[in-house]
């Protein structure tokens, strides 16, 4: 079943706008024994040419279900993300779209130009060189001679590719194909553009004028699904997003709350999906250090153990300790990487460098850290402790406490929650302009 992610904004503000494509029921299935895939092929094509071949849902022999029964509507202008993990069928998805495969059941609806940016080069001839391709490649997605003459120049400037444009492409690197394919797919002027995840080969300042570029485009009514596998780019550039998982719609809607559902599956599973408590066996811990950790959790303000902490409510985080003599100059720190992405550090603090030892009597002890508000944005998380004295001493570390953070604040696509209120007054601090 698919969960439904949707604001009433963006419901209401898309209500507006044309439909521009319609996915229906699209389901694909592939074979992974080639020889099979062969025998299968040729027995459809005998069975299509006398006319009884019937849309059959069920799998023969060595077949699987790439894509099941996807359905999902693009409207003008709209960004759409599409995440899953590796093999989910996002790129099978794209290929159907463009019209690349046909699909098995179901069918699609496309109103006006459909521009593909689906593998690296796609669509372009190895032997021929890029000025050569750039013709090849936007007379197949649509224009005439004239028009590609018109606008060859304002490809090359974009693409930024200099004297390599005469050159064969199959001595392009990975960036360099990536800049020709993508200047070429936005200047065909399409209504819908599919991205699978060739931006990201480019460098850090062509992949800013990619997406400056997209931003424009869909101000005059591009519609765009972009396959990433940074949650970065689809959290800032998608109003929308997509999980496939096994070829199945997991979720759609909002972005911030299907790229959360997605990273949970991602990065959890089973037991800790549903625990933000870690207990430790006392037995394998250090139990000859005068300090050692017993549990790591999270409570509330009024000190119920969560399950999940919230984005934006006041957090405890909480260290249990047994303890076996009077310790002075503690310091607690702890360091938080974002598991999705390229595991960002979002979070270094410490006791220490707080400026603020902890001393511990010889009794057992909870050391807790007070977070007034949560910051974390919702998403998954590694937490590293420690627990050193004078910052020299290291008493008992845990590398990894993993944590999923929910919200139920507005969070808007950005990437940390900033406690706020908003006023209006009557004072002007200045009455006259200079
Ligand atoms: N032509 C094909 N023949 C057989 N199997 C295929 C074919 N094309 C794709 N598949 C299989 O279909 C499944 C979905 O593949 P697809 O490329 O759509 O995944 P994806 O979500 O784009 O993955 P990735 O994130 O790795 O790019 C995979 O198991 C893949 O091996």
């Amino acid at each position: 079943m698919t969960i439904s992610i949707a604001s009433q904004e963006t419901s209401e503000q898309q209500l507006d706008n044309e439909v521009v494509l319609s996915v229906e029921g699209v389901s694909k299935k592939f074979c992974r024994d080639l020889k099979r895939s062969l025998l299968y092929a040729v027995q459809d094509i005998a069975t299509e040419l006398v006319g009884i071949r019937q849309k059959s849902e069920k799998l023969r022999r060595d077949e699987f279900w790439a894509l099941k029964d996807v359905s999902f509507q693009l409207r003008r202008g709209e960004a759409l993300g599409l995440v899953g993990p590796n093999g989910s069928g996002k790129s099978t998805l794209l290929r159907i779209i463009s019209g690349l495969i046909k699909p098995d059941s179901g069918f699609v609806e496309i109103k006006g130009r459909i521009a593909p940016l689906i593998a690296l080069g796609a669509g372009f001839n190895p032997i021929l060189t890029g000025r050569e391709n750039i013709y090849a490649n936007m007379s197949i997605l649509g224009l005439s001679k004239k028009e590609i003459d018109e606008r060859f120049e304002a490809v090359l400037d974009f693409a930024e590719i200099g004297a390599a444009i005469d050159a064969p492409v199959q001595t392009y690197s990975s960036g360099m194909a990536a800049r020709l394919g993508f200047a070429c797919a936005i200047y065909t002027e399409p209504d819908i553009l599919l991205i699978d995840e060739v931006l990201a080969v480019g460098d850090i300042k062509f992949r800013a004028k990619c997406y400056r570029r997209l931003a424009k485009l869909r101000e005059q009514g591009t519609s765009f699904i972009l396959v990433s596998h940074n949650p970065h780019s689809i959290l800032s550039i998608c109003d929308r997003a997509m999980y496939l998982s096994k070829g199945n719609l997991i979720a759609t809607g909002n972005t911030d709350l299907v790229m959360n559902r997605y990273e949970q599956d991602l990065f959890l599973n089973g037991l800790e999906k549903s625990s933000g408590l870690m207990l430790l066996s006392e037995k394998a811990r250090n139990s000859e250090s005068d300090l050692y950790i017993i549990y790591l959790c999270f409570k509330d303000k009024e000190e119920n153990i969560l399950d999940y902490p919230i984005t934006g409510e006041p957090t405890y985080f909480c260290v249990g300790c047994k303890v076996s003599k009077k310790l002075n100059d503690l310091s607690l720190a702890i360091l938080i990487t974002e598991m999705s992405g390229e595991n960002d550090i979002v979070l270094n603090l410490s006791a220490y460098m707080d400026d603020c030892p902890l001393q511990i009597d010889d009794k057992n002890t909870e050391i807790q850290l007070q977070m007034p508000y949560l910051g974390l944005k919702p998403g998954v998380y590694s937490m590293k402790v420690h627990i050193a004295q004078n910052s020299l001493t290291l008493f008992d570390a845990i590398e990894s406490f993993r944590f999923t953070v929910k919200g139920n604040k507005s969070m808007n696509q950005c990437s940390f929650y900033q406690p706020r209120a908003w006023k209006v007054t009557n004072k002007l601090s200045y009455t006259q302009l200079v």
